[in-house]
């Protein structure tokens, strides 16, 4: 897996990630989700420059414009709760994009301190010969990438895989390295040094889908 961690080159994005880690400014929702988005627009940018262009002519009302275009059958698949805000963020740049959405949630059946990654809402279009991008903000074990990759596999083998991120741990950045093949791409905005013993991301931000959208009852 090839990593592009953003936050190597200092930039406007630190403004949008500091945002989302301070714990006063987070707890503004519509702050924290348009923070995610902006990220996700960020980071499709930088994924664009990866994607496949043909030239192409475009006639404008005086003349002839020589351009390159990006021609790539894109699906956005996103892992529910928190990847809607990073998904909404993607989709407003890949206009064309179909869409794939599945559930994937942490249950702690026997300790608070062990869970399974449970997979259960799934809709997806075909993927054979298509660019997936797969995105989720918090890479932090890492297990829900792979259990939602795992998944998506009956429906067909992609051209190109992109995976999207806004926080991973180290730790589950390597896990994740180890599951895809050599080729699949990670556009990450950053990346922290541990995880706790409940699997958070240290010093990460907290829990996204909760500051996104509200906390939710254990199941
Ligand atoms: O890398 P992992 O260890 O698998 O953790 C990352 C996952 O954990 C969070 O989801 P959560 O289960 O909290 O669901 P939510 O988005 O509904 O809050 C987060 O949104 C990721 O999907
Ligand atoms: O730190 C973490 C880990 C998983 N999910 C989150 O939302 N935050
Ligand atoms: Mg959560």
């Amino acid at each position: 897996m090839q990593i592009h961690n953003l936050s190597k080159t200092p930039s406007i994005l630190n403004t949008f990630m500091s945002e989302l880690r301070d714990k006063s400014v987070q707890k503004d929702s519509m702050r924290f989700r348009r923070n995610i988005e902006r990220i996700g627009e960020i980071l499709g940018y930088e994924l664009s420059k990866s994607l496949q262009f043909k030239a192409q002519n475009i006639e404008t009302p005086l003349g002839t414009s020589e351009t390159v275009l990006h021609h790539n059958d894109i699906v956005l698949c996103s892992i529910l709760r928190a990847g809607v805000p990073l998904h909404n963020g993607l989709l407003n740049y890949f206009d064309a994009a179909e869409n794939a959405f599945i559930s994937a949630y942490r249950q702690h059946k026997h300790h608070p301190e062990s869970f399974e990654i449970v997979v259960e809402y799934l809709a997806c279009p075909s993927l054979e010969g298509k660019t997936l991008i797969l995105a989720d903000p918090m890479l932090a074990t890492g297990q829900s990438m792979v259990a939602t990759y795992e998944a998506l596999k009956p429906f067909g083998t992609p051209k190109d895989i992109h995976l999207v991120s806004v926080i991973g741990a180290q730790q589950g950045v390597e896990y994740v390295a180890e599951a895809f093949d050599a080729d699949v791409k990670l556009w990450i905005a950053t990346i922290d040094d541990s995880l706790n013993e409940k699997g958070y991301i240290i010093p990460g931000l907290g829990d996204a889908g909760d500051l996104a959208f509200g906390n939710k009852l254990q199941q």
